[in-house]
């Protein structure tokens, strides 16, 4: 499976979005992670409908939106409406996946179940043939710089593995303390999007970072 890097602009400079998003594009970075917080469903308040409106305007890139809101079948809707390209939405939260992800997809919007670090991966195993993708959380969601979460590994070789003999096309996202040594063992447990925040932001050269976490392992 091809591998991707999204870029999760929690830790961009917000006061310079603009150019912040054209670093983005210039470094090659494959989508934009936008990461939703309520304030509710996790310890943190962080940004929305209007910021993705305008992020919309400013991009052509892929927008991969990372809903950590309650009650996320009442929004899918309107941040597909106002731009995303792909939602994911907690399992945690949700009140009625199907309808969550039904809604998703009636808009043309890619669909993805989102798992926090101690919600197994056999929860999403049912909703495996309606997915585009799965989002493996690798750190508690909330907050961006956490450390990698080792005990999730299992948790990704579950999935890839229930995917294939399953003969389904899904990507597996992982998002939380993604750098040049925790993407080996995502990768080689079988995830293929990488979101990544401090790594990519506070790297000296943003391309060259990103080459090194989408890069093939060695066969
Ligand atoms: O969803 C979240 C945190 O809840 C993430 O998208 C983080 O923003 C990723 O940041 P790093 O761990 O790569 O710094
Ligand atoms: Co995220």
């Amino acid at each position: 499976m091809k591998n991707y890097v999204s870029a999760s602009v929690l830790s961009a400079d917000m006061l310079e979005l603009k150019k912040e998003i054209k670093k983005l594009e210039i470094s090659g970075i494959d989508m934009l992670h936008f990461d939703v917080m309520d304030g509710s469903f996790v310890d943190n308040i962080t940004f929305g409908l209007p910021v993705l409106q305008q992020v919309r305007k400013a991009t052509d890139m892929k927008l991969d939106v990372h809903l950590m809101i309650n009650d996320p079948l009442r929004y899918a809707s309107a941040f597909a409406d106002y731009g995303a390209d792909m939602i994911s939405f907690h399992i945690e939260s949700s009140s009625d996946t199907l309808a969550t992800i039904r809604k998703i997809k009636e808009k043309g919007v890619k669909a993805s179940v989102a798992l926090k670090p101690a919600t197994s991966a056999e929860e999403v195993f049912e909703f495996l043939p309606y997915l585009d993708m799965v989002l493996v959380m690798t750190v508690e969601p909330g907050f961006g710089g956490q450390d990698f979460l080792h005990g999730t590994l299992d948790k990704i070789s579950v999935l890839r593995k229930k995917i294939n003999e399953l003969g389904l096309d899904i990507d597996i996202e992982v998002d939380g303390g993604i750098n040049a040594e925790t993407s080996v063992l995502v990768k080689r447990a079988g995830a293929n999007v990488l979101v990544s925040g401090s790594y990519l932001f506070g790297a000296a050269d943003m391309a060259a970072a990103a080459d090194i976490i989408r890069e093939d392992l060695p066969c």
